[in-house]
């Protein structure tokens, strides 16, 4: 469950989330809006990587601002440049850094990280460097980062924004799929179509919170 109480974000000169109070109980949610209107903002909060100025994030039971690790370890991240998630120089090197506080053993890093980066086809990818892989590519290898920590929570910023057609298929697809809560930030409106619930927001407010074909109705009003 994730809930927002009248929260406010300023950033520098700007109210870049102005008043926003909405519970989240459905399992797959979309954040829609134009450029600049405060959805990766909404997206950060979600995992403690932004602070609210005044209200309340609370996430899992836990105040995100007086628990950011823990809601950092269960609450897991995607940003729209991979290239920000890459720490490692080889594909499985890179997977396996997410499991380094884990206590496992070799084996076990081993077997998980091949057992996820064959779920999303990055297996004959294993020992090549992360950096030479194509932008869809590394968005997989990001994914495959996070995943394997089995995060209670997925949000995801632009998830599809590198992706062609087959892959971007493949992501929806997954989300499908996935038992965890997910929050997905995107211009890609056909992503969204059968989540459950989408949030259209506008100059830091939510103007529409609705299913998804009213809501990205009401945001192809407000852009037209
Ligand atoms: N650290 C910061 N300092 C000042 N302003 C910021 C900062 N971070 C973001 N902003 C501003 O806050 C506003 C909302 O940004 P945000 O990235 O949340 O929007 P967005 O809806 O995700 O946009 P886009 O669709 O372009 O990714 C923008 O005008 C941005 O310039």
């Amino acid at each position: 469950m994730i809930e927002l109480a009248d929260v406010h974000v300023r950033l520098g000169q700007r109210d870049v989330l102005r008043g926003i109070t909405v519970s989240l109980p459905e399992r797959r949610v979309g954040v829609i809006g134009a450029n600049g209107s405060g959805k990766s903002t909404f997206a950060r909060l979600i995992n403690g990587l932004a602070r609210p100025s005044s209200g309340d994030v609370t996430v899992l039971g836990l105040d995100t601002r007086r628990h950011a690790a823990r809601i950092r370890r269960r609450v897991g991240f995607l940003f729209t440049d991979p290239d920000a998630q890459i720490v490692m120089p080889t594909v499985a090197e890179d997977v396996a850094f997410s499991l380094r506080r884990k206590g496992l053993s070799r084996e076990e890093v081993e077997h998980r990280v091949q057992e996820v980066l064959a779920r999303y086809g990055l297996r004959e990818h294993a020992d090549h460097p992360a950096h030479h892989l194509s932008g869809g590519q590394k968005q997989l290898l990001a994914l495959c980062s996070v995943m394997v920590l089995e995060p209670d929570i997925l949000v995801m910023d632009e998830p599809t924004t590198l992706l062609d057609l087959r892959h971007s298929r493949q992501v929806a697809d997954l989300l499908r799929g996935l038992p965890q809560q997910v929050v997905v930030v995107s211009h890609d409106l056909a992503l969204l179509e059968d989540f459950d619930r989408v949030l259209v927001l506008d100059q830091g407010r939510i103007v529409a919170d609705a299913e998804p074909e009213a809501a990205i109705g009401h945001y192809r009003k407000i852009m037209s």
